[in-house]
């Protein structure tokens, strides 16, 4: 027996009876053999199987039972963090072990496996990482891509990986890999041509039917129609039936939240109190997990969440999703090198992911803030973000990995040609890759920066702070950054709010702003009571502390000075942050709106910026929004004569106006 085995037996625990009987009841249980028999048969197997019928719980444990972890461990992938860390949470129940012990899960910023670790639950793009380290992923012996319908990019990604190791293990004479194509809603024949014909597996059924209702009128105001009906439903449903509401981003569910909070205040003691549970990407793990947990007994709980709730997910006690219809995705301006975050009708399979989330541990109902004739109307599938989003992340990735051309990549649809060469171009003014005659490689830098779990420019821009000697100012702007909403947008009046936030106020921008937030927050000795005092998100700022600590790691593995510091002169922060930024440039026009340099949008300073009121002559933007109007949010003033210093390629084809 093997010592990883001996550990797990030891840590053996009892499995609770109600969760045996659940799980042997799931229409999977019934096939298991049928379909693990097809598994061994075949190099690739595709199944899909109606939501709830056990596909991401289940299989993972049948592959684990009849010996497939002999030569490595399981990798399940999940498109989103907070799927591949509640289904790690579940199996592990199942299990009898410990989180970490047989069942693991490894997220951004989170790795939660050891060496006993078989099955681990995964976000697509920490797989997408590890390939960069061993293109042939030999710790695995089979890869489960789950929720593959989604097309992610790195999903798309990954499957031409895992496509690509499984034929160079067989000619390198290393163990099988076997690849396994998961989704209650995908195009299988299109999977299916992909990999060779691989063949289709149905699992048929699902454990409690689900009842869908269709708005009878279409709505103007989705938002307004969704808390209507989440109102009326509030009224009429007992208590202990959870909501699962679907809205499009933060700003709306903390809109929504406040809302509902009032409107519940006026009918205290009419009707049951309320639970309200926010669920969004940005929110640190341990926050998103309260939406997982239950309510004291007859309060409601109402979970508000973006689509990262849509697939794999089962949340006790929903009974009832309200789908808006809508969803935020990111898109790129043709042309440019820039995406854009765009609220938009969801597609058919999004709106049946979403209705997936009802009925999972009893009958369920969803009702959908739109019409029957307008879901018919919907597009099938999404459109694959290889087909609509910036490229420059995955194409270094792509080179990091060892694939010599990535235009010649084996994806399951390729990016149209002018997205390719607009990353291509990006990458190259980046100073990360050369092209000479057709073959493209990292430069030192592109190495080193593909080793960091950020974007292109926000790696560029660390890079960049070495240099001018702004790296431990750099790193806890990035790491506010991407942990986003540090603010509360609380229930009090704006004056008050406007005067405690003015103490953090920059008058260069908003990069400083954060960056002083975060250093008070710092200076607290990460209070939380000065968070609440301050209107400030504590949770946030702590999973803000804990990406930095991670950052910091790689800073030394990269002998990047973290701990230089530019003190009061922030000038050059911005500067360097120009220095990965500098495509997102704005000048302010005559008119008094403002235009992106490179490609001419007219777009607007957005109302939460400090700088709304200022309209300095050229702003940095991290990113555009559209939601009516085009919006650019966190931003930066930067003087002119910095943008020939950021990038002398780039900028020199503009006349830039004297300030
Ligand atoms: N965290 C959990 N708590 C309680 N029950 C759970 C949990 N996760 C899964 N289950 C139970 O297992 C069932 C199957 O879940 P599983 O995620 O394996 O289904 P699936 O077929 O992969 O669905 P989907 O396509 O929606 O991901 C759920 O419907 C639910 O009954």
């Amino acid at each position: 027996m093997a010592p990883d085995d001996k550990n797990l037996i030891s840590n053996v625990k009892p499995v609770p009876i109600e969760v045996k009987r659940q799980k042997e009841s799931l229409p999977v249980y019934y096939v298991q053999t049928k379909l693990v028999n097809e598994i061994i048969k075949n190099a690739v197997t595709i199944i899909i199987g109606e939501t709830g019928s056990g596909k991401t719980t289940q299989i993972p444990q049948f592959l684990h039972k009849y010996d497939f972890c002999k030569n490595g461990m399981i990798a399940v992938t999940q498109p989103r963090r907070v799927a591949a860390i509640t289904v790690a949470n579940r199996v592990a129940v199942e299990t009898g072990s410990d989180i970490g012990d047989l069942v693991g899960y490894c997220v951004r910023f989170e790795d939660v496996t050891t060496s006993s670790t078989k099955l681990k639950f995964m976000t697509d793009g920490m797989l997408l990482r590890e390939a960069m380290l061993d293109s042939l992923l030999r710790r695995y012996s089979v890869i489960i891509i789950d929720e593959a319908h989604e097309r992610t990019v790195q999903t798309d990604v990954l499957l031409g990986v895992v496509k690509a190791a499984q034929k160079e293990r067989i000619v390198r004479k290393f163990p099988f890999l076997k690849v396994i194509i998961m989704s209650a809603t995908m195009d299988v024949d299109h999977f299916s041509r992909f990999f060779n014909n691989a063949p289709v597996i149905f699992i048929a059924g699902r454990q409690y039917s689900i009842n869908i209702n269709y708005a009878k009128n279409s709505q103007d105001d989705y938002a307004f129609s969704t808390v209507a009906t989440v109102f009326q439903l509030h009224r009429e449903l007992p208590a202990d039936h959870h909501f699962l509401v679907f809205l499009t981003g933060q700003d709306e569910i903390e809109t929504m939240a406040r809302s509902i909070a009032t409107v519940a205040k006026e009918l205290h003691g009419q009707t049951p109190p309320i639970m309200i549970c926010p669920l969004f990407a940005a929110l640190p793990s341990q926050a998103q997990l309260k939406a997982f947990k239950d309510p004291p007994i007859g309060t409601r709980k109402i979970v508000l969440s973006t689509n990262i709730a849509e697939t794999s997910v089962t949340i006790d006690g929903i009974k009832c999703v309200i789908d808006c219809g809508m969803v935020k995705v990111r898109s790129h301006i043709s042309g440019t090198g820039l995406d854009m975050l765009k609220v938009q009708r969801i597609s058919q399979a999004q709106a049946w992911q979403r209705a997936g989330r009802a009925g999972r541990l009893s009958e369920g109902t969803v009702y959908r803030v739109y019409t029957e004739d307008q879901f018919n109307n919907f597009q099938k599938m999404p459109i694959p973000e290889v087909q609509r989003c910036n490229l420059t992340s995955v194409i270094l990735q792509l080179l990091a990995i060892g694939i010599k051309n990535p235009m010649k990549f084996d994806f399951l649809d390729k990016p149209p040609k002018e997205l390719l060469e607009s990353a291509f171009k990006e990458l190259e003014l980046l100073g990360t890759i050369k092209t000479d005659e057709d073959v493209c490689t990292l430069t030192d830098l592109g190495k080193k920066m593909s080793s960091f779990p950020l974007d292109p420019r926000f790696s560029k821009a660390l890079f960049a702070a070495n240099e001018l000697g702004c790296v431990e100012e750099m790193l806890s702007v990035i790491s506010v950054l991407s942990s986003e909403g540090v603010f509360v947008t609380a229930n009090v009046d704006r004056e008050k709010l406007e005067s405690i936030r003015s103490k953090f106020s920059s008058t260069e921008g908003d990069h400083v702003t954060l960056l002083n937030i975060y250093k008070s927050f710092r200076g607290s000795k990460m209070n939380k009571q000065w968070c609440y005092e301050n209107f400030l998100n504590y949770r946030n700022l702590c999973y803000t502390a804990e990406i930095r600590k991670q950052l910091v790691d790689l800073c030394l593995q990269q002998n990047i000075k973290h701990s230089r510091s530019c003190g009061s002169n922030t000038n050059v922060l911005r500067q360097a942050l120009l220095n990965g930024l500098f495509l997102n440039v704005a000048e302010l026009q005559r008119e008094g709106h403002y235009v992106t340099l490179g490609t001419r949008q007219i777009v607007q300073i957005h109302p939460s910026s400090v700088l709304f009121r200022t309209k300095p002559s050229y702003v940095l933007f991290t990113e555009l929004v559209e939601t009516g109007k085009r919006y650019i949010r966190q931003l930066s003033i930067v003087d002119p004569d910095w943008l020939p210093l950021a990038n002398s390629e780039y900028f020199k084809r503009f006349r830039i106006n004297e300030q």
